[in-house]
């Protein structure tokens, strides 16, 4: 077993770990009867992920004593939705599933999300355990609690705050993974860099490339979680400081909302829109342009979009994009909520954008 760091996310009585390494998994096995007291678990995975590790972790599980019962969900966005929901929240009941369980939520953000959601729901809320199998999810989607489901209006828009018992952020999942899932997940990498952490940039823009792999990719995937969990600690259900996590995702939502489903990565959506929240910061003139011009050469080298012309979708309206951007969540008495930046590592939040304004900036930066 190599190396495992241990990250904690402060939270009083729902304080847990996240471990991460390569053999976490392992790591984690001695902490594993505590959480699953019927020595069962329920493992809620995805189609393409339960034949590349399900071994393994039936494997682990199996030396704890606890035995597993999977349940296998259709890979992609569409499953992130109520038919999902209803789907998965069956199938937990139909295990008898009780309070005192944990179901365990194997795969990407896709799964992840759809499996805490269902977590909260079921009989008002049984436990679960984030085992990340994507980039983007051992970074972001595991840590501090966001679940939920898409809906029709947009992503994300029916979900709860339900932490998880313990994230076993085993890096060697993430070898199976497409190089473009990889990129995907370094956005939100970048993104914690960006928002406050300047000397981190530095470290990742000096990598360039081979951030992506190895040892720099392990660092990287340590401070962002160190860095994403001192945030959640800090404002749990984002009533302030924690919207700053939103980087690039007001724009990236809408994007994901007008696109095709599973046409751009969310990830890529969230490149391009931390490149836009620098430029419009420029165009408003209260970022360097300078910073913008190193955020977009970084996103290039690194192969992700670092526009909207350079998303593998490029059929977007200015109006419409802002349209769906009236319905973000962040926002208050009617008013479009942004994440912009004074520059890199000083990431802020305006919570009275001109629609308007935002329009025309849009209008100009499409193409
Ligand atoms: N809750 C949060 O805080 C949070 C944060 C960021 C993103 N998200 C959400 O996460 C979702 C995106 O997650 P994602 O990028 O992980 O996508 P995903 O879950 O769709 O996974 C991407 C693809 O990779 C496959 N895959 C997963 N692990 C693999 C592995 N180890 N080897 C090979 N293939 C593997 C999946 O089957 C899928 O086809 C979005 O819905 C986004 O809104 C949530
Ligand atoms: O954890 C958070 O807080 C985030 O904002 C992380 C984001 O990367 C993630 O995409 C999240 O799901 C977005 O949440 P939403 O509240 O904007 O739907
Ligand atoms: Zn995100």
């Amino acid at each position: 077993m190599n190396s495992v760091l241990t990250v904690p996310v402060g939270l009083g009585d729902r304080s847990y770990d996240v471990m991460i390494g390569d053999g976490a998994l392992e790591a984690a096995a001695p902490r594993l009867p505590g959480i699953f007291p019927r020595q069962r678990a329920i493992i809620v995975t995805d189609r393409h992920i339960a034949p590349l590790h399900l071994e393994r972790v039936t494997a682990v599980l199996a030396g704890a004593g606890i035995a597993c019962d999977p349940i296998v969900m259709e890979p992609g966005e569409a499953t992130k939705s109520f038919a999902g929901l209803e789907q998965l929240v069956d199938a937990l009941l139909e295990r008898n599933i009780e309070r005192s369980e944990a179901v365990i939520a194997l795969g990407g953000g896709v799964i992840g999300d759809l499996t805490g959601f269902a977590a909260a729901v079921t009989k008002r809320g049984v436990g679960f355990v984030q085992i990340p199998t994507t980039l983007l999810a051992q970074v972001d989607s595991s840590v501090g609690g966001k679940t939920g489901i898409n809906t029709r209006q947009g992503k994300n828009f029916a979900g709860a705050f339900h932490q998880p018992r313990l994230v076993i952020a085993d890096t060697a999942f993430i070898t199976t993974l497409p190089e473009r899932e990889r990129r995907a997940g370094y956005a939100e990498i970048i993104k914690a860099a960006l928002i406050g952490d300047a000397t981190m940039f530095d470290r990742l823009d000096a990598a360039g490339a081979n951030v992506l792999h190895g040892a720099p990719l392990a660092r990287a995937i340590a401070d962002a979680v160190a860095f994403k969990a001192h945030i959640v600690a800090q404002d749990e259900l984002e009533h302030g400081r924690r919207a700053l996590l939103n980087l690039g995702h007001t724009f990236a939502h809408a994007f994901e909302a007008e696109a095709p489903r599973d046409a751009i990565r969310h990830g890529e959506a969230v490149a391009a829109g931390i490149a836009l929240a620098f430029r419009y910061s420029v165009a408003r003139g209260e970022c360097p342009a300078s910073d913008a011009d190193r955020v977009e050469t970084h996103l290039r080298t690194i192969g992700l979009p670092w526009s909207a012309a350079t998303l593998a979708h490029k059929d977007w309206d200015a109006g419409r994009l802002v349209a769906r951007m009236r319905d973000d969540k962040k926002n208050q008495a009617g008013e479009i909520t942004l994440i912009l930046a004074r520059g890199i590592g000083k990431a802020w939040i305006d919570p009275r954008i001109d629609a308007a304004h935002l329009v025309a900036f849009l209008e100009t930066s499409l193409s």
